[in-house]
């Protein structure tokens, strides 16, 4: 088990390239299994989600080969065993192996999944478009049973908008008999980026972007190439990094409109953003204005990038206020930035920033994936070295971290944790 070791006040410039997108990588994973024949998938990011994903598929029979960022899938021999236990529980997307098993077979067994703890992070509309897709799903010792003698389409009204139950249906649905609609859809580009390979792959999807999905099931699906999207939380995470630290920095391979609110925003506080055709240009402001930000369903302000913007608040000048609609308790991070000095107040769904103060190095703990970014961010803006555990959180969304964050000039390396550190976390 490492440590990350940050030493702040580094001023930061050049160019950081995104990788691709983990939570489409996620979910292109699953959906290969569902082909006849190989699938190759570029622009992969290097983050260990993509390592336990290749390593579920492999468990099931399928054989896959990384060379760089290119993942080739031969699903050819892939069968429905059961996935229970073990390595499903370190991500949230191995629920993706429910839609795309029982799309392909017509049953799976598949663990509660994992992922980062942000509170209640309930399946039932995953489990709900199952059902009305014609399967009977159990729940029997934290594993999720599907079965169904023939998926058949059926119109489904989402409750609550979720990124995953979207994906889920969707792949599920591919290969049902007859036609598929999902109302109150899930309008990500992640979800967009699933669509376009499914179509590849020869699946008749419309509507993938907006809050209508009509899936028309075919028989058979091929293989394909295709190409990740950047990853617009990555990018975003920089360009808060940019604004935090940055004297001129570029956030290269991106697409501008998917960070169209963070963009705003940084405006807003008083940094200078320049949208290009497939990088965003930015500029620090020695006085940081203070703004209120809302999470909100994509095109609105990401939840994932609520952490590290929260951050970034604690250096503006004034009050701001951060809700979050989507996850109401995902606030696991402000304790750690207490520890480096910040003045933050958690009620409810909200945190009240009260910005301006010089934050300093400090032991901290990575609860979960973002909550690590921001910390990664409140380190580089410190005085003094800040050493971060849970760095598994962070690797399982961040690709080259060091080497990126390096080659804007900051100080990070990683270490292994010794006996006494070990201990501690095992207690705690
Ligand atoms: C692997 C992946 O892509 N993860 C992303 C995905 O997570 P995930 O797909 O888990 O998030 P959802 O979009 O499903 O969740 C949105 C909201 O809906 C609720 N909900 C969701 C499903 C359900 O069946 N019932 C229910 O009540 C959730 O508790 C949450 O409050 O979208 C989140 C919201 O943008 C992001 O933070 C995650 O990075
Ligand atoms: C919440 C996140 O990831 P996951 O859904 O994979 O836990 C995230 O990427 O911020």
């Amino acid at each position: 088990m490492d440590k990350l070791l940050v030493e702040g006040g580094h001023p930061l410039e050049g160019t950081v390239q995104i990788s691709g997108a983990k939570n489409s990588a996620v979910a292109l994973i699953p959906a290969a299994l569902m082909a006849d024949s190989t699938v190759t998938i570029d622009n992969l990011p290097d983050i260990s989600d993509v390592e336990t994903l290749s390593y579920l598929l492999e468990e099931i029979g399928g054989k896959t080969e990384l060379d760089n960022d290119t993942l080739v899938i031969h699903p050819e021999n892939m069968f429905s065993m059961p996935l229970p236990n073990g390595r499903v529980k370190q991500l949230r997307a191995s629920y993706y192996m429910m839609g795309a098993m029982l799309g392909k077979f017509n049953k799976a067994v598949i663990g509660l999944p994992g992922g980062c703890n942000l509170g209640p992070r309930p399946i039932d509309q995953h489990i709900k478009g199952f059902e009305a897709l014609g399967a009977k799903v159990t729940n029997e010792q934290g594993a999720i049973y599907l079965q169904a003698e023939q998926l058949t389409g059926a119109r489904i009204y989402l409750d609550v908008v979720s990124v995953g139950a979207t994906i889920n249906i969707m792949l599920a649905a591919v290969k049902a008999k007859g036609q598929t609609i999902i109302e109150n859809a899930a309008k990500e580009p992640e979800i967009i980026d699933v669509a376009t390979l499914l179509t590849s792959m020869g699946a008749n999807i419309k509507g993938a972007g907006t809050n209508v999905i009509r899936i028309d099931g075919v028989d058979k699906l091929e293989g394909c190439r295709h190409s990740i999207i950047p990853d617009r939380i990555e990018a975003g995470t920089y360009m808060i990094i940019a604004a935090s630290m940055g004297k001129a920095v570029t956030v290269d391979n991106v697409i501008p409109l998917h960070l169209e609110s963070l963009s705003s925003k940084l405006r807003e506080m008083g940094v200078h953003v320049e949208a290009k055709d497939d990088s965003i240009y930015i500029e620090s402001r020695d006085k940081l204005s203070p703004v209120d930000v809302k999470t909100l369903v994509y095109p609105g302000f990401a939840t994932d990038l609520q952490q590290p913007f929260t951050s970034l608040l604690t250096k503006a000048e004034g009050s701001s206020m951060v809700t979050d609609t989507i996850y109401g308790a995902r606030f696991k991070h402000i304790d750690e930035l207490r520890r480096m000095g910040a003045n933050i107040k958690v009620e409810g769904r909200s945190a009240l920033v009260n910005g301006g103060s010089r934050l300093q190095g400090a032991k901290v703990r990575a609860s979960d994936l973002r909550a690590g970014a921001a910390l990664v961010v409140a380190g580089l803006m410190s005085e003094g070295v800040t050493e971060i555990t849970g760095v598994n959180h962070i690797d399982r969304g961040y690709a080259k971290l060091e080497e990126k964050l390096k080659g804007l000039g900051a100080n990070i390396w990683r270490e292994a944790l010794n006996a006494q550190e070990l201990e501690e976390i095992k207690s705690s």
